[in-house]
This record gives structure tokens, C-alpha cells and sequence, in this order.
């Protein structure tokens, strides 16, 4: 067999393999939870126009200046200004006009009187209190200048960034596409949740596994489900689905058994490379490209763990790369060790792990063994503790590296 690769070595290939999606305007909503794949800037202020911050009365400070409970001042009141409902465009001296919260506070006028101080007079308004000049009303520009930089390039928009970009009249936002990544599971045992097990079948959890990851990292998930260990069947299956791949991912058939699908069924095309990483689990992998368009696919490890930790460690920054979302990787975090815990040397070992941000700094528990079937240990983890591949021992209290798989980055 050959010498294994590192971890590293294997990833920057991967990497190298692939370049971020075109870019092209998307609507506005398709675009939550993508890169920005342009500088956004604003083409108008907000507010576009000065207007009210409360229902009352638009006035000119001089004329209300000495207005007070004991001496209140009486101004005629010559309109009423609703928001999208401007019809006066100006205030003369001596006068006051209705205004409601987002009116166009009217040229002229320099302050609003809010409701409450006033009898609310229709025709005549007293007025026993004096604002500050310019008090309740926002000036065009107060929050956007029209050029603004509103979104930089690469910026991941989330809510807050499209409420502002619709603000502005954004109706699109240049962005990468989602990725589309057809998923596969291989092997003669899986049957389909919601079907009969037989005494030597086993549900396929790998392709929600991997479909659900792919999805959570912001890709379209094709879950093709099933294909049995006979290198026809599993030609036919990608090649069917490849005219709607940007990435492929398999699971099972890698490793060296006698129905080893994926590696027999690829092999011979000389286009996929098979072999060794110096992880546990994930040791056995595959990558390179399938097709005349050369879609690069990842042949992974069939154990369920396996899988999941290659998906996180080679896919997942495949996936981020071509949506141009920086960083690639996942970043690992430091916490403190509350267990003990072994590794085989010269393997990078990754063991599921609980992570706490408790009060005296971050901890990690190591979850389950390190078996790369144990499912259960995988829900019930939410990190993985990274143990490096010279290092045979780690002990409890020891800071260690930590990879924090429901944290967003
Ligand atoms: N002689 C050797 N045997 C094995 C080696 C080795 O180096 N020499 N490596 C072991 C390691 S490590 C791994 S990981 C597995 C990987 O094997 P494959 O990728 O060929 O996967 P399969 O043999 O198809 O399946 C392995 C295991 O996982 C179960 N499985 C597969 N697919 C699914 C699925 N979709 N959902 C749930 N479970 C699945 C399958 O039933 C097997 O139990 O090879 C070792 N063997
Ligand atoms: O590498 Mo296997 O993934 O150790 O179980």
C-alpha cells in the first residue's frame, strides 16, 4: 500500500483543484448566507430626505422658541404631511403644519413639536413647550451617505446586510451560485430509512449525513441515496447525475476489500487519485475529477465517522472555496483538556469531543471512543479535539486544539 499522505498535503491538492463559481447578480433573498462577490455602494443617503421622528408638528424654531406650560405660543396650522404624503413642500414663517413619524419635514421648518406637547389643535395648534432646533427631525444622510461602502467584497450576508441593501433599492447582489453537490452512498448493505431491514443490511445514514452538511455549508444537496458495490451500476448512477454536479461526493468503496466499488469503478480512468491520508479516522480517500467537464468528486471513507470528519476536513473547505467564502478551513479554537486521552502516532487523530465556553476559558470532553462507527458519539458531540500526528498522549488540564463544528466562521 502506499505511504500516506499527510492531512495538509492532502487538502492544499484539493484546493488546488478548485476555483470559486463564476459570479453573476443574484435577487436579493437568494442571496442570504453567500459572499458578496462585489463592493457594494450606496447610490442614495438615508434617510433620502429630511423627515420626522415623531407624529406632531413641523415649525420653525424662531417661532416657538419661548413656548413654555405658563406661555405658550399659538401658530396657525396650514397642512397636514402624512409619510408618502407630501403635499406641502414649504413652510412659511409664523405657521405650523401637521407632520407624521417618516413625513418630509417641509422646507422652511427646523424642528418637529411632538403631539404631547400641544392641545393638538386642528386649525390652531398651542404649543406649551419648545423643541431644539432641528430636534425629531432626521437629516438626509444622517445614517448613509450616497457612496458609502455598504458591504465589502467577500462580506457573508446575513439578514441585517439585505435589510440595509434593500434600504437602498438593491434589488440584486453580485454572488457566487450555491455549489451543486451530488451525493452518493455506496454499498450492497444500505437499505433506505422508512424500508425493511434484512439480517445483513444496514440504513444508509451517510448520504443525509453528508447531504445535510453540504446543505448547512451553503450548497444545493442532490441525495442520490444507494448504489450497490458493482462498478456498472455505479457508472451509470454518476454519469446520470453529473450534468447537474459542480462537486460529487461518495461515501464506501474506497478502502481495500474485495467489493471496493468506487475504487474499481474509478480507477481505470486514471483521473481520480486513491490512497493513504495519515488520519483517524478518514484514512482511506479519493479525489480528483469525473467527466468531460471534470467535476471534481471525493471518494470518502464509508465508516459513518469517517466520512463525516473527511467531509469536514477536504469538502467542506472545497465547498467554502467556491463560493468564495474565506476562510476555506474550518479555524481551530484552543480549549483545556478534561479528560485523558491516546492516539496511534503518525496519524492525525480526530476525537468527537463536547466544547464548552465556560466562565474559566473553553473546554473540551472527549466524547465516545475512537471507533469510526460510532454514530451515536458523533450526535452527541459537538467538536472534535485534534491530536497531532507525532503526539501518542494527551493529559487532562492540557490546552489542546479544537475544532468547533456548530460555530459559524
Ligand atoms: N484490510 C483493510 N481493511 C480496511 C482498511 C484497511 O486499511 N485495510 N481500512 C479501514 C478503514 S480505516 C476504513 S475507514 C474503511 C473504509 O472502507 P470503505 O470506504 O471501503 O467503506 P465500506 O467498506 O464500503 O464501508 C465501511 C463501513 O462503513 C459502513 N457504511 C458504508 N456506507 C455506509 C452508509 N452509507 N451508511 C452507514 N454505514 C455505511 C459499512 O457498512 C462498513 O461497516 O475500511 C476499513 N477496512
Ligand atoms: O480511517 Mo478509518 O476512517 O480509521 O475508520
Amino acid at each position: 500500500m502506499a505511504e500516506p499522505i499527510s492531512v495538509d498535503e492532502h487538502l492544499e491538492r484539493v484546493l488546488a483543484a478548485v476555483e470559486p463559481l463564476p459570479a453573476y447578480p443574484q435577487p436579493l433573498m437568494e442571496t442570504l448566507g453567500l459572499a458578496a462577490a462585489e463592493d457594494v455602494v450606496s447610490s442614495i443617503p438615508l434617510p433620502p430626505f429630511d423627515n420626522s421622528a415623531m407624529d406632531g408638528y413641523a415649525v420653525r424654531h424662531a417661532d416657538v422658541v419661548t413656548a413654555s406650560e405658563d406661555s405658550p405660543v399659538h401658530l396657525p396650522v396650514v397642512g397636514e404631511i402624512g409619510a408618502g404624503r407630501a403635499g406641502l413642500l414649504a413652510l412659511s414663517p409664523g405657521t405650523a403644519a401637521k407632520i407624521m413619524t417618516g413625513a418630509p419635514v417641509p422646507a422652511g421648518a427646523d424642528a418637529v413639536v411632538p403631539y404631547e406637547w400641544t392641545d393638538r389643535g386642528v386649525a390652531q395648534v398651542r404649543i406649551s413647550q419648545a423643541p431644539e432646533p432641528g430636534q425629531h427631525v432626521r437629516p438626509t444622510g444622517d445614517d448613509v451617505s450616497a457612496g458609502d461602502l455598504l458591504v465589502q467584497e467577500g462580506t457573508v450576508l446575513g439578514p441585517r446586510h439585505l435589510g440595509l441593501l434593500a434600504s437602498v433599492g438593491r434589488s440584486t447582489v453580485v454572488s457566487r451560485p450555491r455549489p451543486r453537490v451530488v451525493i452518493l452512498s455506496t454499498g450492497s448493505e444500505l437499505r433506505e430509512p422508512g424500508t425493511d431491514l434484512g439480517p445483513d443490511s444496514i440504513y444508509d445514514g451517510n448520504s443525509w449525513l453528508l447531504a445535510a452538511a453540504a446543505r448547512q455549508a451553503g450548497a444545493i444537496a442532490y441525495r442520490v441515496g444507494i448504489v450497490p458495490d458493482e462498478p456498472r451500476a455505479f457508472l451509470d448512477a454518476l454519469g446520470d447525475q453529473l450534468v447537474r454536479a459542480d462537486l460529487v461526493v461518495t461515501s464506501g468503496g474506497v478502502s481495500q476489500g474485495d467489493f471496493d466499488v468506487v475504487k474499481e469503478a474509478l480507477s481505470p480512468t486514471g483521473t481520480v487519485w486513491f490512497g493513504p491520508v495519515a488520519m483517524q479516522p478518514g484514512k482511506p480517500q479519493g479525489f480528483g475529477t469525473v467527466g468531460d467537464d471534470e467535476v471534481p468528486i471525493f471518494t470518502l471513507p464509508g465508516n459513518p465517522v469517517s466520512s463525516y470528519i473527511s467531509f469536514e476536513m477536504f469538502v467542506l473547505p472545497a465547498l467554502r472555496k467556491l463560493m468564495g467564502k474565506a476562510p476555506w478551513s474550518r479555524p481551530t479554537q484552543r480549549a483545556r483538556l478534561t479528560h485523558g486521552v491516546s492516539s496511534p502516532r503518525g496519524r492525525r487523530q480526530f476525537l468527537r469531543g463536547s466544547f464548552e465556553r465556560g466562565r474559566g476559558g473553553p473546554t473540551v470532553s472527549p466524547v465516545g471512543g475512537p471507533g469510526s462507527h460510532l454514530v451515536g458519539g458523533l450526535a452527541e458531540s459537538n467538536a472534535l479535539v485534534v491530536v497531532a500526528e507525532d503526539t501518542t498522549r494527551l493529559e487532562a488540564g492540557e490546552m489542546v486544539q479544537v475544532l468547533a463544528l456548530d460555530e459559524e466562521f
